[in-house]
Parts: C-alpha cells; sequence; structure tokens
C-alpha cells in the first residue's frame, strides 16, 4: 500500500496520543489530517535547539532540519561541503529542543547516493541518533525510487523534494527557476507523480512556477509544500535564518520567495552597540546587577590584613 493511502486509511481515525502529554508530538495523521481538511501546513526549517524550541512555542507543524544550514548557520558556501557528523550534531540539538513538532531532516549530499544500502544506514542514523521522524531526500529520478520504497517499507516517512533541489546547483547552474520550459514543467510533474507512486507522504516543490505548482498541487493525493511555489500548495516552508533575519544582510543575499518577519541580526548587532557604549559610559553594569554581601563580611577582611 502507498503511503498515501495509508495515511488517508488512517486520517479519520483517533491519533493515538498519551494520556498525560498536554501537547503531544504531531505525526503523520497530524500533517495528513491538515491536507483532508484544506489547512496550510506550516513548515520551517531549526538548526538548534533554540531555533527547534521556538518552533515549538509557535506551534509549527513540520520542523525541517534542513541541509540549508551549512550555509545559514555554519558558512560553508554550499549544501554539498556539509560533513555528515555536523549535521547529526546539529539534528540532535533540533530534537533536545523541539518535542511538538513532525520532525524532519534532509538526507545531505554524499551520504545516499549509493543508494539502498548506503541511504538505510545514514537514515537509521538520523532516526536512531538524530530522533528525527521523517526524511527529505532531494530529486525524483527513476534511480532513486526503489530506495526511497525501501524507506518506507521500514516505517521511514519520506518527503520528497523537486523543483530546485540544491544539492545539483552545480548542474542546475546556479539557484535558479526550474520548470519554465513544457520540457522540464512535464519532466518535474513526471517525477512527483513517481516520488508520490513511491510513497512519499509530502513534496516540497522549491522555486517553479506559481501555475505550475498549482497544476500539480491538483493532480496529486499527497501534500506539496512550496518554497518559492506561489500559494497555490498544502503548506510552505521557509528557511528560518531568513524569515527571521538571523544572517548578515551585508553578506546574505535573499531570494525573492522569502518574505521577513524579523530583523535579528540588525536587532543584534544594535543590542551589542549598545552594550559596548553601555559599558563606556558606565551604564552597565549598575548596583542592581550585582550581590551584596553579608554584613560586616568586609570588616573582617580588612582586619585580616591580606
Ligand atoms: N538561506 C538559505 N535559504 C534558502 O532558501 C536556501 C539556502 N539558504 N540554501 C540552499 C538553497 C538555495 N536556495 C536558493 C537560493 C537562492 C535563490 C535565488 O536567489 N533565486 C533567484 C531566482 C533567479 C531566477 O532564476 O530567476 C531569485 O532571485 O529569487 C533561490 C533558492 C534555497 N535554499
Ligand atoms: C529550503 C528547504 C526546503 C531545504 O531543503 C533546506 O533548508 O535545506
Amino acid at each position: 500500500m502507498s503511503f498515501v493511502r495509508f495515511i488517508r486509511s488512517f486520517s479519520s481515525a483517533p491519533s493515538l496520543r498519551s494520556a498525560h502529554a498536554s501537547n503531544p508530538r504531531k505525526t503523520l495523521l497530524d500533517i495528513a489530517s491538515r491536507y483532508n481538511q484544506n489547512q496550510a501546513i506550516s513548515m520551517v526549517t531549526a538548526h538548534d535547539f533554540i531555533t527547534g524550541r521556538m518552533l515549538e512555542k509557535a506551534n509549527i507543524d513540520i520542523a525541517l532540519v534542513g541541509d540549508s544550514l551549512a550555509m545559514t548557520t555554519l558558512g560553508y558556501k554550499d549544501t554539498n561541503e556539509l560533513p555528515f557528523e555536523e549535521f547529526l550534531y546539529h539534528v540532535r540539538s533540533v530534537a533536545r529542543g523541539n518535542a511538538t513538532s513532525f520532525l524532519v531532516a534532509d538526507l545531505p549530499f554524499g551520504t545516499f547516493e549509493r543508494l539502498t544500502d548506503q541511504a538505510v544506514d545514514t537514515c537509521v542514523r538520523l532516526v536512531k541518533e538524530g530522533g528525527v521522524q521523517g526524511i527529505k531526500v532531494e530529486g525524483g529520478n527513476p534511480e532513486i525510487l526503489p530506495t526511497i520504497r525501501k524507506l518506507n517499507s521500514m516505517g521511514i516517512p519520506i518527503m520528497g523534494h523537486v523543483g530546485l533541489t540544491p544539492q545539483r546547483h552545480n548542474s542546475l547552474g546556479g539557484f535558479k527557476l526550474q520548470g519554465n520550459s513544457v520540457e522540464t514543467a512535464a519532466q518535474i510533474y513526471r517525477e512527483v507523480r513517481a516520488l508520490q507512486e513511491a510513497g512519499v507522504f509530502a513534496i516540497v516543490l522549491e522555486c517553479i512556477p506559481n501555475r505550475l505548482a498549482e497544476f500539480i498541487t491538483a493532480n496529486i493525493q499527497v501534500p506539496t509544500i512550496g518554497i518559492g511555489a506561489g500559494p497555490g500548495v498544502s503548506g510552505q516552508v521557509l528557511v528560518i535564518a531568513d524569515m527571521l533575519g538571523m544572517c548578515d544582510p551585508d553578506d546574505s543575499h535573499m531570494a525573492k520567495f522569502v518574505k521577513g518577519y524579523d530583523g535579528f541580526f540588525k536587532r543584534g548587532v544594535e543590542g551589542l552597540k549598545t552594550y559596548k557604549s553601555d559599558l563606556e559610559e558606565k551604564k552597565f553594569p549598575t548596583e542592581e546587577h550585582g550581590y551584596k554581601i553579608k554584613k560586616g563580611i568586609m570588616d573582617e577582611l580588612r582586619k585580616l590584613n591580606l
């Protein structure tokens, strides 16, 4: 049975929840139920304990530990440079910070391309050591499909990702709009259909024309999660560092699809500048930022003639 049919067969059943957990972790059933009720699925990336916790506090449906953290938080020039051990370290920190979102991790470049055996080994580590519930795989070429089926058969929910697949940016000629010709649009559509058949529970559509994303969404039975794919999809994802303005605006180019919801970096620098001038002007610390000593101690101390 494909994952779609599995999800659909259960989506109206009550989900199994711990009696005492006030806010249990979201499951595939919660994602499927939002999809079936036409409610937007919210997905945001998280890259550490704090951002993981922020997503929990905001009740975000899916927390994606995306390999874009290589660029936004580790300073690598692309996602392909990211060592797996460093990625896993970040996945673990997000899992410690977030107990309620459905956690999905990327399969980073170089950790799955030898296909089934290698992908199984990597996914087992992400589930066992990283604590994730699902895994996202870039690309929908026929050669990846048996691997996706295998991972599904092991009980690991797989999310597809087509359109602009950043791990292939060197072949794609950069971070460019995809699917803007009949040939490439048809290619993306075929990949999506094949991924659905292989049992993915959702598909990220990145940087493709709005109308194509709408067409895909209307013609498949799994949720589409857009990033630069317009409003006609089942959910959205943004990179937290982009949407909250966490990176230095002087060296980070924002894609057109990003909406800025805050300016962490700018506000952080302002805070640091104020701190520095407070020190210079003796406005910080003041007496109330310190501790009182017990009565008499200083007198006794002086008597010791140290
Ligand atoms: N911080 C960050 N945010 C992301 O969304 C992201 C990453 N990093 N790293 C991995 C990939 C790279 N991504 C990107 C990066 C840039 C564009 C971009 O600037 N696109 C052009 C389109 C140009 C065109 O073909 O017309 C744009 O102007 O929006 C798109 C996706 C998405 N992913
Ligand atoms: C941009 C999202 C979808 C991603 O794959 C990432 O953060 O790596």
